[in-house]
């Protein structure tokens, strides 16, 4: 049985008087991509950001590779194998392609990060290693082909491929995707699915929020559905299609 990645326990998350995330538990399996959907306001952006440590949980345990990270900041969280992407494409319009992933590998090095970042330094075994996986994950998620581009000069498309490419380098054990395929053009959203599986198929764990649901129901292992912030389902995508709970709440007849 694959190991289990990520396991969240009982999460509650209030605004003041708004309770956000209620008493949600679910886990995540190493190469399992687990979606996680719901109506506007059901907290699926509240539990990504608490699991990243953006907002701390008002109470419950967040458990990374069978250590408690509920208590920690977001960079640590980082460090430990937990990276995310932005619903928005935030990256540094000056730099290249290559720069701006190689800027999300600085975690995994114990050497000056800017320096890293300019290749400024010599070329230790360690830059050495973090190079070819820059280059592996240029190839993986195909921006190869504009790795010496100016970011400010490539599509919005591949800015979302590029902030995929960038959490890829820090070389999670967990990687969050928020909202994906947001602005995505068909052909590019195909290139995304293909991209979730190679990534499932390294033995990473996924967790992908996310409105566009025939992109949900081809790449995704489980899914869980979230309803004023309490899960009210959670299972395969033929299990999700046809819950009751879920088509009142969310998908509607359509599904
Ligand atoms: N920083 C905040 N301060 C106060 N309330 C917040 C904050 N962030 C979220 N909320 C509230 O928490 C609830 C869950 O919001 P959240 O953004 O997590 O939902 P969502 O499922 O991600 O929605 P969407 O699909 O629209 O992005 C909503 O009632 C929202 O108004």
């Amino acid at each position: 049985m694959a190991e289990t990645i990520l396991e969240v326990r009982n999460l509650h998350k209030s605004f003041g008087g708004v309770q956000a995330i209620r008493d949600l538990s679910f886990s995540v399996s190493a190469g399992e991509v687990m979606g996680l959907i719901g109506p506007n306001g059901s907290g699926k952006s509240t539990t990504v950001n608490s699991l990243a440590g953006l907002f701390s949980a008002t109470s419950g345990q967040i458990v990374l590779g069978g250590e408690e990270i509920q208590h920690l900041p977001e960079y640590p969280r980082v460090a430990k194998g937990l990276t995310r992407t932005f619903q928005t494409a935030s990256v540094f319009p000056e730099f290249t392609v290559r720069e701006q992933v190689r800027l999300g590998s600085n975690t995994t090095l114990k050497s000056n990060p800017l320096a890293s970042v300019f290749r400024l330094g010599g070329s230790s075994d360690e830059e050495k290693r973090v190079e070819a996986r820059i280059e592996d994950i240029l190839h993986l998620t195909d921006l190869h082909r504009i790795a010496d581009k100016k970011v400010s000069t490539i599509s919005s498309g591949e800015q979302r491929f590029l902030m995929i490419a960038t959490a890829l380098a820090a070389d999670p054990k967990l990687i969050l995707l928020d909202e994906p395929a947001a602005g995505l053009i068909s052909h590019e959203r195909k290139t995304l699915s293909e991209l979730i599986k190679l990534i499932r198929s390294r033995g990473i764990a996924v967790l992908v929020i996310e409105h566009h649901m025939a992109l949900i129901m081809e790449v995704c292992d489980r899914i869980v559905v979230l309803n004023f912030g309490s899960k009210i389902a959670e299972g395969t995508p033929t299990e999700i299609r046809s819950n009751k709970a879920v088509i009142d709440a969310y998908l509607g007849e359509a599904a």
